[in-house]
Order: C-alpha cells, then structure tokens, then sequence
C-alpha cells in the first residue's frame, strides 16, 4: 500500500512543492490538510504515515506552532530534513489586469510569507491591508474566488496556475537568499537515498533549575567534544514566565559516540534531554543534480 504523506496544503503551497521533492520516485499519496496542527496531527492519529511541514525560515525564523506542536502535543520522530528556496510572487486576478499595483488594497497570505515581504510590498502598495490566511495557497484561491476586489496573494507560481491568477510580481521576498527548512515527521514504511550523508540530531533539553551558568554548563559538553551545533534557540515552556526549554540542533547522528557522551554529561547534570530526531538533510539543488546524475 502507499505511504500517505500530509503537508499543508492545498495544492501549490511551498509545503507542497517541498513534499513533492522529498518523495520524488516514490509512491506516495500525497494528502493536503489545512493547518500546521492537522498536518502533523494526521500521522498522530495515524491517517498519515508521514507529515511535511515547515519549521524555520531564514529571513523570519522558527515557524513556531510547527515546533511547539511536536514538542507539546505529539510524540513523532523527525524523520528528515529538506532546505527549500522561497520565491514570494504577487498573485492578482486577471479582472484586475487595469489596476495597478499601488492601487489593490489588500494583500492575503500566510503569516509566515507576509512578514517575508513586509517592506517590499508596504513600499509598493503604501497603506496596503494585510490579511492572514492559513497558507499561501488558501490566499491565492480567495482572491481567485472574487474577481471584483483589489486583492493580491503571496503565493508560489504554481498556486498561481492552480487558480489562473496573473504573476504582477515575482520575487518580492524582503531578501534575496530566502531558504525555508520543512521537516518530514513520522515513520514511513522505506527508506530514501542519503544524498551526501549529512546529519543532524535535534534535542529538546530543560535545566533543572535557573542558576548562573548553567546553559553555560550544557554548551560545554558539546564544545570540548567540538560537536558543531548549528541551531540553539529557546522556547516557553508553557509553564510559567522566564521558564524555557532549549532547542538544539547538532550536525552528528544520534548513534555518534561524542555525541552520545555530551548527551550523558548534560542528562549527569541534571537536564532532561528529550530527542526529537537524527536525521539526514539536505539541499534542494543537492539533490536535484544528485537525481540527474
Ligand atoms: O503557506 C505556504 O505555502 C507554506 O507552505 C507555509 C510556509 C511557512 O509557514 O513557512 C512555508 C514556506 C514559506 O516560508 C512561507 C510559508
């Protein structure tokens, strides 16, 4: 049978392009859900054997209801990593061929896309509105659904196909280096080629109490081992304010020795160390030319 993959959908999201990619070659069902929380939800109450989902961008950062889904709510393995590029086009209605651009009044997208291109779009539509919605691609279908209104979506150009929408502008990302990571979770029933064999494993660790130095003490167990950790940020614990959990990423494989004894010394020190994943990652462009080859 199939391996069923969720993503946040519909059709013509980033996500979705980054599910496609990820499975390329594969037999996949490849299943749309409308939020974050029900795509990662679907593997939890296993109508998914997988979910896609972002989870940090370059320009704007963590993707937060992502990562304090699977810390707070499921228990799902990280089961890989893909580093996708992120082109935001403004999507208009072709009824609104005539109207240009400073004069739509507003513009629709994921909040994620949004803040991505907050100055570029506030510089060319001055005064615009902003309306969240729960993807790009929702934002692209509610302006194909009202041919009379000055509305623009942040979307993909496929979205833009999707609901014959006309590209008034590509690239509008606030940066020109825009990379989105999206994590796949859960645990599909094959296993995909390892493109270069780089690997990362994420920990979730708590300090048993708040006193001078004491993150100081958990960096050390890496940094003498020279573990290069390529991601450290905290998050609330949901506890009580100034109570966090950190979040750290380390470019080993969980089964590495150095890695296992930095794990043993912060747990000797009292820390709960929670693994969230080891997982192979790579690069979209890596792994296009990996396939051509
Ligand atoms: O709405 C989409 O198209 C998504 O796939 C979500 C999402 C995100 O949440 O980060 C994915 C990539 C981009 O960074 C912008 C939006």
């Amino acid at each position: 049978m199939n391996n069923k993959v969720a993503y946040l959908g519909p059709i013509g999201t980033f996500t979705h392009a980054a599910a496609s990619s990820l499975f390329e070659g594969h037999s996949v069902q490849l299943e749309p859900y409308p939020t974050i929380v029900d795509t990662l939800q679907a593997v939890a109450e296993k109508k998914a054997d997988v979910a896609v989902v972002p989870i940090e961008n370059a320009l704007e950062g963590s993707v937060h209801m992502t990562l304090d889904h699977l810390v707070h709510h499921v228990d799902l393995p990280i089961w890989r990593e893909l580093i996708y590029p992120i082109s935001h086009c403004l999507l208009a209605h072709p009824n609104q061929a005539a109207t240009k651009l400073s004069e739509f009044t507003h513009v629709l997208s994921h909040p994620q896309a949004i803040a991505q291109c907050y100055h570029t779009v506030r510089k060319l539509i001055p005064g615009v509105t902003f309306v969240h919605t729960d993807s790009t691609a929702l934002a692209a279908a509610k302006v194909g659904e009202r041919a009379d209104e000055k509305w623009l979506a942040i979307g993909t150009t496929q979205a833009a196909e999707c609901h014959q929408l006309k590209v008034r502008q590509a690239d509008v990302q606030d940066q020109p280096n825009n990379f989105t990571r999206f994590w796949a979770v859960g645990r599909p029933a094959f296993a995909v080629e390892d493109v270069d064999g780089k690997h990362k494993t994420c920990l979730q660790v708590t300090l048993p109490a708040d006193y001078p130095g004491a993150l100081y003490q958990v960096l050390a167990a890496f940094s003498w081992r020279k573990i290069n950790l390529c991601r450290i940020e905290s998050r609330p614990t949901k506890t009580g304010l100034g109570n966090y959990f950190f979040l750290i990423e380390a470019e080993l494989p969980i089964r590495h020795v150095l890695l296992q004894g930095a794990i043993e010394e912060v747990t000797a020190l009292g820390c709960k160390v929670r693994v969230l994943g080891s997982f192979p990652y790579h690069y979209y462009r890596e792994r296009q030319t990996a396939l051509r080859n």
